[in-house]
């Protein structure tokens, strides 16, 4: 089967161009750097062809710099391990700025495979006024030259028709691969055959776009950029808090329900026990939290689709630079919030390894999606629902704070970090282009919550499941001894564990029900939410967590545990993934290592400050 490779310049809609040809749903967003592996997929061409497509992450040169223009490089030039070399380069150029696309596709012509270029966007170039003469270019570059719009139905059709005529010649043999590093003569050669291509076949309009240029004049401010950029971080957290709440309650009523249903169906012994204290008040206590996870998602899926994450970067470029952290770093960052895993991943687009190790060692402290849950569960059993200063919600105050905690300890830590190992370095320069501002398409931004959401609820059904039906195990297990005076969950295996780990905790404040939580709390963090729930459920507390957690805790121990979470390193798939993309058990340990270190004595602080104030 003919295998086509995508193959552009970051950002000029590879992906997008994939998703149309194949039906995938892979992520799009309108910043360079999304894509930082390859995904293969495959296709029918309209004369009923099968051909398999891959889509690869960005580059402006085979000069590979990064892990994951490395990736590029290696498909392209059929160097790459589990991927045979592509019959056909698919080469993206986004209409609207060419340049960097036309000089990466005559770099490739020297690869010696058959080429099509595809001149993308073009429906924003021609609503520019931006004229390209496509059959020109073909005759200059002598390749087939085809304009495409990825995003629209039909926006393939010329390029399908391309694709058909050169497969029903059949691909022409690979010519002879000459391609080399391009040296500095090679690289103005191609800049000047450009130059002259784009003379010759594009015509500019007559009045140039200026509504990017005026927007940015704001948004990339010094003063009024940051002050949107801290509105809009803001706003978001309010609304995660306020926004969800009736969705929330009603899944909650939903599982309250479903556990009554349950205890009139089911005669009261263990298989009961399981469905309201495993299932309902465990994992049925994590998916109440799907509301507030969809609208971080909404804000974030938004910005990052009207092109603003690009600039937050550049107004962030100046404080990550000053903690040692390269600018590239932002993007990395960002996607932690969604989660560690795929944030130390998009770390890939760093080409210093310094660098990109830094970025990798901090990805953990930015607030994932999984600290929801427990930030939420014990915000609202112990936080009042007060409005300070007459418009802001104190409980979005506090998750405001949380998470503002998690980032300025990612820059302190990336700041020690590159003291303590790296101190000689001159500063990187960070180049990044701005895309233009488009407007979110609905349908990605549905598709992409749609992705979240199903990513969640797997994994409360799985991973989630799992460790709250052990927990439910150890809880319940022994039963206790005839004549016991205690209430049967003393006995079990899950107060001896926990009652073994309480002594390591206790001057943070914890008691051992949350000891005992902390341990499968590794296999992912909402696991502690699902595991509290489990426990005080089995223990005979009636109604909602939060309620159980405010009568047990003291807000000193409320307020410990939130450090807690803030640093401490309870997740396995993380650590897992760092020792992959750092290359080494060392870089996990290290991680490991310092998060706990943090977690500890954040803790110990926040409990004894909280008791000394009379919160014990
Ligand atoms: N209007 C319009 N928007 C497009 C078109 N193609 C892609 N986009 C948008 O451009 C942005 C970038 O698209 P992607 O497909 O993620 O780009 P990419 O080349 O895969 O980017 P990297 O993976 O970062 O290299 C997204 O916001 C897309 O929705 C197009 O033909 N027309
Ligand atoms: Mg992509």
């Amino acid at each position: 089967m003919p295998r086509l490779a995508l193959v552009g310049a970051p950002n000029c809609g590879k992906t997008a161009l994939f998703n149309a040809l194949t039906g995938s749903r892979q992520k799009v967003g309108n910043y360079a750097g999304v894509t930082v592996e390859r995904k293969v997929g495959s296709a029918i061409t309209p004369a009923g062809r099968r051909v398999d497509i891959v889509d690869l992450p960005g580059t402006y040169s085979l000069r590979a710099r990064s892990p994951d223009e490395e990736v590029t490089r290696d498909v392209v030039l059929g160097r790459h391990r589990a991927e045979p070399a592509p019959d056909l380069l698919l080469v993206v150029a986004d209409s609207v700025s060419p340049q960097s696309g036309l000089r990466l596709a005559m770099e490739l012509r020297k690869v010696g495979r058959p080429m099509i270029l595809v001149m993308n966007m073009i429906d924003i170039a021609r609503h520019r006024g931006i004229g390209i003469d496509i059959a020109g270019m073909a005759r200059l570059i002598g390749v087939p030259v085809v304009a495409a719009t990825a995003v629209r139905r039909g926006g393939q059709d010329e390029l399908w028709r391309a694709l058909d005529a050169a497969l029903a010649e059949g691909l022409a043999a690979p010519g002879l691969n000459r391609w080399a590093e391009p040296d500095g003569a090679e690289l103005r050669r191609i800049h000047r055959e450009v130059s002259g291509l784009i003379a010759a076949t594009v015509t500019e309009p007559a009045r140039p776009d200026t509504r990017t240029a005026r927007i940015d004049a704001v948004l990339l401010h010094p003063v009024w950029g940051l002050a949107v950029l801290l509105g809009l971080m803001f706003a978001m957290f309010q609304a995660v808090f306020t926004g969800a709440a009736p969705v929330m309650d009603l899944i909650g009523s939903a599982f309250d329900g479903l556990g009554a249903l349950a205890g009139q169906a089911l005669p009261r012994g263990l298989l009961l026990s399981f469905i309201q204290d495993a299932v309902i008040a465990g994992v049925g206590g994590v998916v109440v939290f799907l509301p507030q996870i969809l609208i971080l998602f909404l804000f974030i899926l938004l910005l990052e689709d009207l092109g603003y994450m690009a600039r937050a970067a550049f107004l962030m470029d100046r404080i990550m630079g000053g903690a040692g952290l390269h600018g590239r770093a932002f993007i990395p960052l960002l996607s932690s919030f969604a989660c560690a895993i795929p944030g130390i991943m998009s770390a890939r687009v760093i080409d210093s390894r310094r660098d990109r190790l830094t970025t990798i060692l901090v990805a953990p402290l930015m607030t994932c999606s999984a600290r929801i849950p427990v930030y939420t569960l014990i915000i609202s059993a112990f936080i009042p629902a007060r409005r300070v200063a007459g418009v802001f919600d104190l409980r979005g105050l506090v998750m405001f704070g949380l998470y503002a905690a998690g980032i300025a300890a990612a820059l302190g830590v990336s700041f020690v970090a590159k003291r303590l190992f790296w101190r000689d370095r001159p500063a990187p320069p960070f180049m990044l282009e701005l895309p233009d501002y488009k407007m979110p398409r609905l349908r990605d931004v549905a598709i992409g919550l749609m992705a979240r959401a199903k990513m969640f609820l797997k994994r409360a059904g799985t991973t989630i499941f799992a460790m709250t039906v052990l927990i439910w195990v150890l809880a319940t297990l022994p039963r206790p001894p005839d004549g016991a005076t205690e209430p049967a969950i003393a006995y079990s295996f899950a107060a001896i564990i926990g009652h073994w780990i309480e002594p390591l905790m206790a001057p943070i404040g914890f008691n051992w029900q949350i000891c005992m939580a902390l341990v499968p709390g590794m296999a992912a963090r909402e696991v502690a939410v699902s595991a509290l729930g489990t426990v005080y459920a089995i223990q005979g507390d009636e109604g909602a967590l939060g309620h159980s957690l405010s009568t047990h805790w003291s807000l000193a121990t409320a307020l410990s545990f939130l450090a807690w979470y803030v640093f401490a390193p309870q997740c396995v798939s993380t650590l897992a993934v760092i020792r992959r993309e750092a290359g080494g058990a060392r870089w996990m340990w290290l991680t490991f290592g310092y998060m706990f270190a943090l977690a500890y004595a954040a803790s110990f602080v926040v409990y004894n400050v909280a008791v000394a104030l009379g919160w014990g």
